[in-house]
């Protein structure tokens, strides 16, 4: 970016050029040639200045930097009782925040507190709000910074910040620096190669191994990303202790679903134990949300409490997105959704024994139709064939439209994702091809990508074949739920069982 001034000097230039080359009379002097030629150099020396301001070293551009862009200083007013259904992770922060409050306990006796932790695993599961408790709770400065600030253009601009949040969490001590996103930094030199990257990692790994027990700070990184780290970063005494801060299970839920339910006038008949079964595989993040969104539904319908149609509209709403009264689909495409979800849903109710809540074709944000399924276990193991279901129950969609009309549809575009993602996994990461316990670094291990095709091809051709005969074997009861779903757009869980029982 260009500093103020030299953005004036430019504009002023271009404009003066620019008059002058059209030979305005009132501009006089300004039309003789040699001013031109001065403007024209002003405006060329800065340019390349501006150019050249990526390789300028780091003392002269520092203060300019410092002023830029500021992390953000709090102190932290939330604490452990606003962190719900993390109790382990929660007995294991305890050790840093009594380090924190009595360091010289632990100094005394020369033992080592680690001085970075990495919480790791998928987005929204609290690993910001964790951070921001052990601040809350030791009344330490926080500091947060997210890794895709540092990443700049220009070299040495990154490393130069990183000097800078390090040397503001010492004075600010004792000190909690969150670094959100690491991967943005941390990302493997190897499989990312930048030069204004490399200088900020190599900075950052300079700060974690500059600091020491005295300083009383303690560095708390996050990423969704853990695998594409790199090792340098997770060497002992940097981030050496890592805390997987996974989505919540049923309990987990429920407390979560309190917490946020605190403080909100909820109607008697809200069970927020079945609730927490309805919401498998959300993320904190996704039930607060789904609690606003209930209340910002009870406002609008004029009531004082949030009651349970707020809640499954509001569900259905972070499910599935918001519906969208824009798309109106053709009477062939009503057709196809009617099939493809009916597919999804005959198939999921044949192979599987979770519960559907709910099946619609109104379109909901970019998805033109939906199967709600909600009350499946909690499951940390799944079995190959277990697996397997799952992506059969994705390709149903696509299998339904195939036997009905013949034909397939852009439709399944996210179901063949998701399928394709998981018969991935199967056979790079869970040892669940023909190459029998043998896992693939697909990243790296580029002679075996013929082989991980093939055996990914394999499965999702298992499946499909698998999708087609339960539907064939079940025609008759995909015809009544498509049927039922064009007449009434959507189909709820109890009727479902009706359909497949009766037809
Ligand atoms: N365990 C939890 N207890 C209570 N609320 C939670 C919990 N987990 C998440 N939330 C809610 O979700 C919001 C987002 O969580 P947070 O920002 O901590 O997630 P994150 O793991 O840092 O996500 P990301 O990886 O996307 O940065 C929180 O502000 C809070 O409202
Ligand atoms: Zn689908």
């Amino acid at each position: 970016m260009l500093k103020y001034k030299e953005k004036i000097l430019t504009t002023t230039a271009v404009t003066l050029l620019a008059l002058s080359l059209l030979n305005i009379q009132a501009l006089g002097l300004l039309n003789t040639p040699w001013i031109r030629l001065s403007l024209l150099f002003i405006l060329v020396g800065n340019l390349v200045y501006k150019k050249k301001s990526a390789y300028i070293p780091q003392f002269i551009t520092n203060t300019s930097i410092k002023e830029e862009k500021k992390d953000i200083t709090e102190k932290s007013n939330i604490t452990f009782n606003d962190v719900a259904g993390l109790d382990e992770i929660k007995d294991e922060m305890n050790e840093l925040c009594d380090f924190l409050v009595n360091p010289n306990k632990y100094l005394k006796i020369g033992a080592k507190i680690p001085k970075g932790v990495l919480f790791y695993g998928p987005p929204g599961t609290g690993k910001t709000l964790l951070a921001k408790a052990l601040a809350g709770e030791t009344k330490a400065t926080f500091l947060y910074a997210s890794g895709s600030e540092f990443v700049e253009k220009f070299v040495g601009i990154g490393a130069s910040r990183i000097r800078s949040l390090f040397e503001k969490a010492k004075k600010n001590a004792p000190c909690i620096i969150f670094i959100d996103e690491l991967d943005a930094i941390g990302i493997s030199r190897s499989v990312d190669n930048n030069s204004e990257r490399d200088q900020t990692l190599n900075q950052l790994l300079v700060e974690l191994d500059g600091f020491n027990e005295y300083d009383n700070v303690i560095v708390i990184a996050a990423t969704n990303r853990m695998d594409i780290l790199d090792k340098a970063l997770l060497r002992p005494g940097r981030f050496d202790r890592h805390v997987y801060v996974g989505n919540p299970s049923v309990k987990a839920r429920e407390a979560i679903l309190k917490v946020h339910f605190k403080n909100k006038p909820v109607k008697n008949d809200v069970d927020i134990a079945s609730l927490a079964k309805k919401t498998h595989g959300m993320s904190g993040a996704h039930l607060a949300n789904v609690i606003n969104e209930a209340a910002l539904l009870a406002v609008k319908h004029n009531l004082n409490e949030i009651g349970n149609e707020e809640l499954n509209q509001a569900l259905i709403k972070t499910v599935a997105g918001i519906k969208n009264k824009t798309t109106v689909l053709t009477d062939k495409e009503k057709h196809i959704v009617a099939f493809h979800e009916g597919g999804h849903a005959l198939v999921g109710s044949v192979l599987n024994n979770d519960n559907i809540e709910k099946i619609s074709i109104i379109p909901h944000g970019k998805a033109l139709g939906f199967v709600l399924n909600t009350s499946s276990e909690d499951k940390f193991i799944l079995t190959k064939e277990e697996l397997k279901n799952k992506i059969t129950i994705l390709l149903a969609g696509r299998a339904a439209e195939e036997i009905i009309f013949k034909e397939i549809s852009s439709g399944a575009q996210n179901d063949l994702v998701k399928a394709n993602e998981i018969a991935s996994a199967m056979v790079c990461e869970y040892g669940m091809s023909h190459y029998k316990n043998k896992t693939f670094n697909k990243r790296e291990d580029f002679s075996s990508s013929d082989i991980i095709n093939e055996e990914i091809n394999t499965i999702l051709d298992d499946c499909y074949n698998m999708a087609n005969s339960v539907i064939y074997e079940n025609i008759n009861k995909l015809h009544k739920i498509a049927e039922i779903l064009l007449a009434k757009e959507t189909i709820n869980g109890d009727e479902l069982d009706t359909i497949l029982k009766s037809a």
